[in-house]
Formats: C-alpha cells, structure tokens, sequence
C-alpha cells in the first residue's frame, strides 16, 4: 500500500513538471492501480521512468517555438557549442530552471527532533542534559533530551536540571575529555538524548541577553526561523537580522540549530575539569566567564567526520559522495553570501543513512564571514581584521593576504580549496595541511605539484576534482557548484558522456529521466537516502551553463587522460 502510494506521488510530482511545458497530457490515472505484484515492481518502476522521463522530453519539444525539428540539430562541445542558435540553448537553459524549480521545494532538511513540540525547548530548565559529547575553543556540546519526548528514555546518568544544586548535580569524575576520545556513540544511547546543547563559553560578550546574542551571531547563522522565537532570550523573530545577519535557508548538508536562547551558566558533568577558567565566579571563584551565555540547541549527531574516519575505511562510491555532500554544502553557503571559514573534519557531523551510507553535515558557523553588506568580500585594512578560524586550512588568498586600504579578501572559493584539503583524509590519507615535518605543506607556500599523490583506487575524475579544488589561484579553482556538478556527472552520468556524441537533446533527455526518477524515488523507498538527496541537490541547483561547463571539463580531462 506504502509503495503504491509513495508511486502514486511521484506521477503526481511528475505531471506537475510536466504541466510547466505547456498543454498537459494527462497520464493514465489508472496507473497506480495497475501496480503489479512484487516480483514485477521494480521492472514497473524502471519502465515508469522512462515513461515519464518520454512524456516530459515530448512536452518540452512540443512547447519550443520551433518545434522538435529546432532541437534535432547537433549540439556539440567546443565549437559546436558556439554554432548553436541561441533558442535552443535557450530551451535547455529554460528546462533547468523548470526542473530546479520543482526541486528547490523538495530540497528541505529532514523532520528536526523537535518539529512535534513547537512551543518547547526555549528555557534550559525544559531540558534533561546527559554527558559531554565534545568541545572546541568556545563551547561545550552535551547531550539532551526533553523529558517528555516519546523516544526519551530515562538513564542513569542523566538527571534533570531544575532543582539540584551544582554539587550533587553531576559525577564529575566520569568526564570525556575531548572529543576525538569519544567513540562513536551507540543507538541506545542516542535515542535517550537525541538532542545536543552547545553552551557557549562567554568571557567577553556581557551577560545581556542583547549583547550576548550580538557578539555569538555567527552562532545563529544555521538557526531555522522559529529557533529564537522563545521568551527567554526576550528576543522576537522579527529581530532576528539584527543578530543573525543573514538568514541561512536550511539544507541537508548544513546543521539546523532549532533552539537558540540565553540563560544562566549551570555546573554541567565535567566542567571543573574541561573548561574550570571560563566559568563564571559563582561557580568557580577564579573563573572568568559571565555569569549568563548562550545555548545552541541541534540534532544529536553520532560522531564528527573525523571519528567516522578513523573507525571505518569507505570504499571510493561513498568517498566520493562525501566530498560530494560537503560541495554541496558549500555551495549552498555561497549562493547565501556566506563563508564557513573553519571547515575541518572536527566541525563536520556524520549520522548514517538507512542504507548505511555516512550523511554529512557542516556545523560551528563561529568563525562564518555573513554580512549582509559586504557578502564574500572582507576588507582586510589591518591585522586586526579576523579571518576565520583555521590557519592549516586557510585558502591560499586568504593566508597571503596582507592588510592595507582597499584590500579585499574574496572567500567565494575558500570553503571549496578547504574542501579539497579534508577530500584527502576522506579518501584515506592525511590531510597534507595538517601533518608535521618534511611532508606537510604550507597552504601559504606550496606548489600544487608537491601536492601528494591520491590512490589508484579513487576514480580518476575524483582525483580531478580535488587537485582542482586545491588550485592556488581562486581563478583557476573550481567553484564548489562545478566541482559538484563533476561529480555528480561522474557518479550517475555516465551514459552521456560519450565525446562527441554529447548532444544537447540527449543531455535534456537525461535531466528529464534523473528528474522523474528521483521523485519517484524520494516517494517510492526512502527519502532519507544520501543518493536520492544528492540527486534532489543536483536538480534544485541545475544551471545550464555550470553543468556544461562540468561535462565539458570532464570530456576534456578524460581525453587528456587518453
Ligand atoms: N550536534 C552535535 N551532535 C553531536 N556532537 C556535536 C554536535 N555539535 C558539536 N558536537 C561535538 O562537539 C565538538 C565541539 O563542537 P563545536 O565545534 O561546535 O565547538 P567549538 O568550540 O565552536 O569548536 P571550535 O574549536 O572549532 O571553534 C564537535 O567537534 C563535536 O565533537
């Protein structure tokens, strides 16, 4: 019944595209009915892809002012490219705009712990907070739960805020104490806190709730809409910009904070021993921290990028779908105006998806750059001016830069050459930026041919890519979006790129087929698969001249390579 419902949907997805290319022609209604028993299922799927991928092909040729004998002309590479009338290119970039339309509604994050308690979690006191998960340089992260969560299950070594004083409150003793310490966490455990609190450590911002949420906004910039809506930050939604500058759409491959609110410092499990000096005064006499701070309330994620890594060796389809996630999630930064500026393993969560296959999503937006005046482009008058937060991975622009009047730092491809540092500890080896002695490199200084070789086993476009992305000059770097559309190219395009008999029909015709099969796919097994939602990306982000820019890129290579 699931099955033919979720088919059900998908034709209906479909006829919606098809509607968009003019008169529509309806598809059999009967069609869901006719679903077939079991061992015929996924025949009938295949053949119902098509079929729609047909339909669609057949409108957008109908619909065009010169018809389908307009669009039977050869569309090439290279020269070819040039001869073409405009109106056919014309036509394909107007089917990708139509299908990243149908796709950027479908491209949302998935259902967030907390969407069935809309007027909850804005007070600390809602909250039962377990054990430490992790810290950096300014925060603490624990897990929680509310209590009257339905997957709340009580345990032993959590016990409620409210009411207990500091001293008897936690066993101090049984502290974590960093992060890379810590397994990746159990099932169990997480679904008795399947929240996460990050509290900050406030030792310059104040203890106003005004003042706090103005000097952590970086913080907020992942908060969805309805994060800061709480009383107790006595912070309305519509004040968000003022702390939040720029509001950051959600996307799979970015964390969510779902509550954002300020309160009194509590003695949590392990603080004397992790964090004692930034505590405030009432709790520890030579503290230095104030007395309130903020909390950052997020999905409890089983472990960074970097646990992930170094418990499990991933074969290169999945390696290649996590450099593929982080592009996307880059990408998405950037057509938001906005740089991460600390990408590193440590600051990228993993969970798994019903396939097992790792979801990847980018958080600590402390060091982002998001103004909504400047956008990618800092003025760098004076040393004084802050760059973001890692210097092993600062891109080759950012770390020469040299501060003087009317100097610019253009971060749109920083993330991206970070990107291709980390692809490198995906992939198996050592983050060349990382490492000490003779074989580690200096993103200020190297060339990119002492950059180290990546396996024979990573696919060739892959190891394309990530040379690419480590591209010295900004100007010859891929962006992240051509890097992903690379990819995505590499992973399920295949078919069509064949040199010479790349034909702009024959692309569109692909387009269609990816479109209809991914919503049949996102209604029909799980649409909490990476695949089906990197596929989603590709299509809610189609530009026509960044994908060809892709294909031609990969052509090119691949016959260099010959
Ligand atoms: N939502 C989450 N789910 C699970 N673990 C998390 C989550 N958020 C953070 N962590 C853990 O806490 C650690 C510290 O978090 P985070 O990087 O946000 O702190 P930070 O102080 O801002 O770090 P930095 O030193 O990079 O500035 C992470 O490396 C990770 O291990």
């Amino acid at each position: 019944m699931a099955l033919r419902q979720a088919l059900g949907r998908g034709l209906q997805l479909g006829r919606g595209l098809l509607l968009r290319w003019g008169p529509p022609r309806p598809l059999p209604a009967a069609l869901p009915r006719l679903l077939p028993p079991p061992p015929a299922r996924y025949r009938f799927f295949r053949e119902s892809v098509s079929g729609l991928a047909g339909r669609l092909r057949r409108q957008l040729l109908l619909r065009g002012p010169r018809g389908a004998r307009g669009l039977s002309l050869a569309f090439g590479l290279g020269l070819g490219l040039l001869e073409q009338g405009l109106e056919e290119q014309r036509q394909a970039a107007s089917a990708c705009r139509h299908i990243q339309t149908i796709f950027i509604r479908k491209n949302k994050p998935l259902k967030d712990p907390l969407s069935s308690f809309r007027w909850q979690g804005f007070k600390l006191e809602e909250y039962l907070i377990g054990q430490p998960i992790g810290k950096g340089c300014s925060a603490a992260v624990y897990e929680a739960a509310i209590p009257l969560s339905s997957n709340y299950q009580s345990s032993e070594d959590s016990k409620p805020l409210e009411g207990k004083s500091p001293d008897t409150q936690w066993d101090h003793g049984s502290v974590i104490q960093a992060a890379e310490a810590k397994p990746i966490q159990t099932n169990p455990q997480r679904a008795a806190f399947p929240l996460a609190i990050k509290m900050m450590w406030n030792i310059s911002a104040g203890s106003s709730s005004e003042a706090i949420l103005s000097t952590m906004r970086q913080e907020l910039v992942p908060a969805s809409g309805s994060a800061l809506s709480g009383e107790y930050g006595a912070v309305a939604c519509h004040r968000r910009p003022v702390f939040g500058k720029k509001k950051l759409e959600p996307h799979p491959n970015i964390i969510q904070v779902i509550r954002a609110f300020t309160s009194s410092v509590p003695l949590l499990p392990g603080a004397y021993v992790d964090y004692p000096d930034v505590l405030p005064l009432s709790l520890n006499p030579s503290g230095i921290g104030h007395s309130r701070t903020l909390f950052l309330v997020m999905k409890n994620y089983p472990c960074t990028l970097r646990q992930y890594l170094s418990e499990r060796n991933s074969d290169a389809h999945l390696s290649t779908l996590m450099i593929l996630q982080l592009l996307e999630g880059v990408d998405h930064l950037v057509r938001h105006g906005i740089a991460h500026r600390d990408l590193k393993s440590d600051n990228i969560l993993v969970e798994l998806d019903s396939a097992g296959c790792p979801w990847l999503v980018i958080t600590d937006f402390g060091c982002c750059l998001a103004d909504e005046n400047i956008g990618l482009r800092l003025p760098f008058t004076s040393w004084y001016v802050d760059r973001g937060g890692n210097g092993c991975l600062m891109a080759p622009e950012v770390v020469t830069a040299i501060p003087g009047p009317g100097v610019l730092i253009d971060y749109s491809k920083a993330d991206a050459w970070a990107v291709g540092a980390i692809a490198y500890e995906i992939l198996g080896l050592c983050n060349p930026f990382y490492g000490q002695g003779r074989s580690s490199l200096e993103s200020r200084s190297y060339q990119e041919d002492q950059l180290p070789a990546l396996p024979d086993t990573v696919p060739f476009d892959v190891k394309r890519v990530v040379k690419m992305l480590l591209q010295r000059d900004p100007k010859k770097r891929l962006s992240a979006r051509v890097a992903a559309n690379v990819l995505h190219l590499s992973l399920w395009g295949e078919n069509i790129l064949v040199p010479k008999s790349l034909k702009l029909d024959k692309m569109t015709g692909w387009l269609l087929h990816q479109s209809a099969a991914t919503l049949l796919m996102d209604g029909l097994v799980d649409r909490s698969r990476v695949e089906t939602k990197m596929k989603t990306c590709f299509l809610a982000n189609l530009e026509y001249e960044d994908l060809w820019e892709a294909a031609f890129l990969l052509l090119s290579w691949r016959n260099h390579s010959v």
